[in-house]
């Protein structure tokens, strides 16, 4: 069998998997429009989107996956709870590493479901297990609800708590923002040399993309951060301990518990956590032995804010992750005009199965 016949073989038994579990197969356009989507997905999918113009429609991209687009379609419908499967091409541009495919083949499952949302975060997670059963594969977990909680519950500015948020999907920026709000490393150079000029704006010349009045904006920020007082560095501290963790879960549950003693504003997110733990050890995972990350960090989709998770393969070190998902609620609310339905969903690589299994 050549390899093309064997990916859309194995997706079409992960389809059937899926659809097993009461899943509705749907199909989307390829040519999704890029201006409304493409911010949706953050910084480095909108680098990496192959983008063109068309002269009725404005910008259109080739689709970088299928969840923006399944949860646009489902939301103009009104019926939850729904399960979708699909599969198909995804485009995404590869700039470091020529080996990795641009165009690749994802089979999906996401769940709409706002009455049991630990329970079908646990059976996304177990559904995906049972599809690669077998597979030398590890899952690792992740949950950006307990640090955008964290995040939110500083005593600190609301332009500095949004700029952890942002960076929340990129560990090392995140950490150095930190050890910045915390007063432990200095504002760069540049940056102090900028503002203790009077008018900054007074020898410049506007040469780039923003406009003057952009720069000044900037700048007011700038400026109104530099007065901003440290954050607390007991504060500092715990989010350090929040982002370092990396444990197995239930290992992991015992230090949140500690953390939430002093800072309560995780706390719903821990018992949420702690729920979840329970959901997924009913749908029969061994979560003793599941491995969570305090910063996932591994995902390049920056709609995730809940339960995140990826399988990789445990014997080809450079393989990209076989499945990923997660939790995308504030998405479904951005594309819903009004209404929000909390919703999980994940995605197969089947070509990436079908190499493992060669190898088993
Ligand atoms: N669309 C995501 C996977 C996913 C599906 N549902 C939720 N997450 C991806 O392409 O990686």
């Amino acid at each position: 069998m050549t390899g093309l016949r064997q990916t859309n073989e194995e997706a079409r038994r992960i389809r059937a998997l899926f659809e097993a579990q009461g899943a509705q197969l749907v199909e989307t356009d390829i040519l999704q429009p890029a201006e409304t989507l493409l911010d949706l997905y953050g910084e480095d999918i909108r680098g990496r989107a192959y983008v063109t113009t068309d002269g009725v429609r404005g910008e259109m991209m080739l689709r970088p996956d299928f969840t923006v687009p399944v949860v646009q379609w489902h939301m103009e419908s009104n019926a939850d709870p729904a399960r979708y499967t699909y599969s198909g091409k995804v485009f995404r541009m590869q700039e470091e590493d020529l080996s990795r495919p641009n165009e690749y083949v994802q089979v999906g499952y996401e769940v709409f479901d706002g009455k049991a949302p630990v329970q079908a975060d646990a059976e996304v997670f177990a559904i995906i297990a049972k599809a690669l059963d077998g597979l030398p594969v590890r899952a690792a977990t992740g949950d950006y609800g307990i640090l955008t909680a964290a995040v939110r519950g500083l005593d600190t500015s609301d332009a500095r708590k949004a700029a952890l948020l942002r960076h929340i999907w990129r560990p090392r920026r995140f950490r150095a923002l930190l050890e910045r709000f915390g007063g432990k490393s200095d504002v760069p150079a540049t940056r102090a040399a900028l503002l203790a000029k009077a008018d900054p704006m007074a020898d410049a010349q506007v040469v780039g993309l923003r406009s003057a009045k952009e720069v000044e904006e900037r700048i007011a920020a700038l400026r109104e951060d530099a007065q901003t007082a440290p954050i607390d560095s007991e504060q500092i501290a715990m989010l350090e301990e929040l982002v370092s963790l990396r444990e197995t879960c239930p290992n992991v549950l015992g230090n949140l518990r500690d953390i939430a003693v002093d800072m309560p504003s995780i706390s719903k997110a821990v018992t949420r956590f702690s729920q979840r733990l329970d959901a997924l050890s009913e749908a029969g995972i061994d979560v003793d032995a599941l491995e969570f990350e305090g910063n996932f960090g591994r995902t390049s989709l920056e709609y995730y804010d809940g339960f995140v998770f990826g399988f990789y393969s445990e014997t080809r070190a450079g393989m990209p992750a076989v499945a990923t998902g997660g939790r995308y609620d504030a998405l479904t609310r951005v594309l819903g005009r009004g209404r929000e339905v909390p919703a999980v969903g994940a995605v197969i690589r089947p070509e990436l199965v079908v190499a493992l299994r060669g190898q088993a």
